[in-house]
């Protein structure tokens, strides 16, 4: 998309947040000139290369879009006025009724990334509360270049995708590490153990991309095979392996609607 205008983005020293500013730079929507990032304490070292200040004010002041990705316990310290302006929330069950009524912006948009915004892998659902039609394509194109994105038309999917997609990065790493530890109950050296369940997650993950079926299918046709990865899978979900998994996202759940604020 053309000029997005300048960029600012609150806690840019974090992890969530380089990574957005890496990908800005790195999909060229935005130059080293037209990006501001801000710190609390310290510019870090290996800061990407921008403008930087400890002041959000001044970040706001000199911003067209305004990413808040702090983590939500430090989010009512930040005391801005972002009238005017469209802020795009990052933050865990932090709501778009709070951030309008803390920034005095009506154009709101919550986005959800996961870790592997890092590399271009992410999958960031996004929701929009904003008048302005050309905002949903702006936050699509902030985050088209940390990954895949979707747009959802309800605020409520963002806090269960917080839980489903935005935790997700982490449970096939879950998964592989039972994995490694049940390799070494077997005998198998730490190290060998290590990296077969490691060459099993990413091996998985590209088998998954490049042939794009969906992972349900990916499943079926194991299960039809019918050897002994079907009997894997069948003895996994008789004892409680998608229920494990539905309680366990419920639980994320549940804790992103708790750290919406009151
Ligand atoms: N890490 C992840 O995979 C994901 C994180 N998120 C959300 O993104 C947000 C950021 O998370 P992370 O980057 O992981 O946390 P982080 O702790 O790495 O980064 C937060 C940064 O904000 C800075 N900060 C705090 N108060 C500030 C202030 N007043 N002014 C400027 N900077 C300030 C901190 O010093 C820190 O550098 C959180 O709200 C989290 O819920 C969402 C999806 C995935
Ligand atoms: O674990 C967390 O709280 C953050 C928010 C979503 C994913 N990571």
């Amino acid at each position: 998309m053309d000029h997005i205008g300048h960029v600012g983005i609150i806690g840019g020293a974090g992890w969530l947040g380089t990574a957005i500013a890496r990908a800005l730079l790195g999909s060229g929507i935005v130059t080293g000139h037209q990006l501001t990032c801000s710190y609390r304490s310290r510019k870090p070292d290996n800061a990407v290369e921008c403008i930087w200040t400890a002041d959000n004010r001044r970040l706001v002041e000199q911003s067209d879009v305004i990413i808040l990705s702090v983590r939500p316990g430090d989010w009512e310290e930040i005391e801005i006025n972002a009238a005017g302006k469209l802020v795009i929330s990052v933050m865990a069950g932090v709501t778009v009724e709070s951030i309008a009524r803390r920034t005095g912006s009506s154009r709101v948009a919550r986005a959800l990334p996961n870790a592997a915004a890092e590399i271009g892998y992410s999958y960031t659902p996004f929701f929009v509360a904003s008048s302005q039609p050309r905002d949903g394509d702006v936050v699509s194109a902030i985050f088209r270049g940390c990954g895949v994105v979707d747009a959802v038309n309800s605020e409520e999917h963002i806090d269960y995708f917080t839980a489903m997609s935005g935790s997700g990065a982490a449970f096939p790493a879950l998964l592989a590490s039972a994995m490694m530890n049940d390799a070494i109950k077997h005998g198998v050296p730490s190290e060998i153990a290590r990296r077969a369940a490691q060459q099993v997650i990413v091996g998985a993950g590209r088998l998954q991309e490049w042939n794009g079926a969906s992972p349900c299918e990916t499943v079926r046709s194991f299960v039809e095979y019918n050897g002994t990865t079907a009997a894997g899978i069948i003895t996994m979900r008789e004892n409680g392996f998608d229920t494990v998994i539905e309680a366990g996202l419920e639980a994320a759940f549940q804790k992103a609607r708790a750290l919406s604020d009151t």
